[in-house]
């Protein structure tokens, strides 16, 4: 599905209700899997979460779970601790590209029993679960967290309880928070000190958990907010304590013209003041709002310097080659590296470009605000479900932008 987006207005007002958060909801259907007591509410409606879902209540040989790196860490993990289960755990030719030695490595020194179907290191796998007894394990910390996620989550179901050493720089280390905070609100006992995760021995409540909403989601109407000449737009369900790193976007947009204010449930974001000239930035604890931020830059006109990000080489699609890619189509000037991303200041922007997306749902959405400077084609639009499958929805509702199929 192509989608053509133009500008209606350049004043923004409005309110939506954004879906529960993605990592939230899948850490809690691993969790709930353990401890049926469980119960989630304000559950994500992202594919990558109903695919979770659909695996741990299936009793199939296969488990595919598409796109979703999450629902791939958590399950290896997840499965290989699972007695008399045998399981082919597959996923999309994407994700066949996306490495999991590290993780299937510190499984197997655990003693699971985990086998390559295809490539050595990259999924399919074919998994016989046992029960784990060693509890402790090393993992390298910077390739992705969602490895040390998926052992946490699976070491809070061990009788032993688990100690992970974390080798190298902790990459995206607010993921590993949120882990942990999940871990204490349904009773697991954590500690993090310098390298170390420990996981003690503990007995999952049975609890009822709020998912907050998606702040990686929020990161669309920032941009929005940032390229309108007024805003005021109020997104739901939010708070001022948050779980999820991505909230670190209330600074960052600050910067370029943002303020966020907190209400009981939500926020209010308007626009004010002026963007800076260069925004430079370390992104490495929030890797997911990259495109974003590159993309809101050149919808400003302003430079950025974009640090931190090895890891974007590895996700859906190689982001960094995709951001230039298409911001060149753009007319804009810009050099990647591989671990960081700069662009200068520009003057202009073609109109009526067409966007690949290449099946990562972020660059679909983070190049929709653009739409508010110059009439832009999105296509494949319909990747957002992996993480936000009412986008298009919530834009059209702004009535801020026009989206129609050309
Ligand atoms: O644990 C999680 O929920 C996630 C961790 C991050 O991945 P990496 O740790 O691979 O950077 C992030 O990019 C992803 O969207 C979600
Ligand atoms: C990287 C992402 O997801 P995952 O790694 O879970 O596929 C994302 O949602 O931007």
């Amino acid at each position: 599905m192509e989608l053509l987006l133009r500008a209606k207005s350049q004043h923004l007002k409005g309110q939506l209700v954004i879906g529960g958060s993605k990592s939230e909801s899948n850490r809690l259907l691993i969790l709930q899997a353990f401890e049926n007591g469980i119960i989630i509410e304000n559950l994500s409606n992202s594919d990558d979460t109903l695919v979770l879902q659909k695996a741990l209540q299936s009793s199939d040989k296969t488990i595919d779970i598409h796109h979703a790196g999450t629902a791939m860490r958590f399950l290896t993990a997840y499965y290989a601790g699972q007695p008399g289960r045998e399981v082919v755990l597959t996923g999309s030719k994407r994700m066949k590209q996306r490495p999991i030695r590290p993780l299937v490595d510190a499984l197997r020194t655990l003693g699971a029993n985990i086998q390559y179907l295809e490539k050595e290191g990259f999924p399919p796998l074919q998994i016989k679960g046992c029960k784990i007894e060693k509890n402790e394990v090393k993992i390298s910390a910077n390739i992705s967290s969602q490895y040390i996620s998926a052992l946490m989550l699976l070491g809070s179901s061990l009788e032993n309880g688990l100690k992970i050493h974390l080798e190298g720089k902790i990459t995206s280390a607010p993921y590993l928070q949120m882990t942990l905070q999940l871990l204490e609100k349904v009773g697991v006992k954590t500690e993090f000190k310098d390298q170390s995760i420990q996981i003690f021995p503990s007995k999952i409540q049975a609890k009822t958990i709020a998912v907050e909403s998606d702040w990686s989601s929020a990161s669309y109407f920032y941009s929005l907010v940032a390229l309108s000449a007024s805003a005021e737009i109020e997104l739901s369900v939010y708070h001022e304590q948050s779980l999820q790193g991505d909230a670190a976007m209330i600074e960052i947009y600050k910067q370029l013209g943002v303020e966020t204010k907190f209400k009981e449930d939500s926020i209010l974001i308007s626009k004010k003041g002026q963007a800076i000239s260069l925004l430079e930035l370390d992104l490495n604890a929030t890797p997911d709002l990259a495109q974003t931020i590159a993309v809101t830059c050149f919808g400003l006109g302003i430079a950025c310097k974009l640090s931190g990000l090895h890891t974007l080489k590895i996700k859906e699609t190689d982001r960094l080659l995709a951001l230039q890619k298409e911001l060149q189509k753009l007319g804009a000037n810009v050099n990647v590296t591989e671990d960081s991303l700069s662009l200068e200041k520009s003057s202009f922007i073609l109109e009526d470009v067409k966007i690949a997306t290449y099946q990562d749902h972020r660059m679909a959405m983070a190049f929709a605000p653009l739409a508010l400077k110059a009439p832009i084609i999105i296509e494949d639009a319909e990747v957002v479900s992996k993480s936000f499958p009412n986008f298009w929805e919530c834009l059209k509702k702004l009535q801020i932008i026009s989206v129609t199929n050309p």
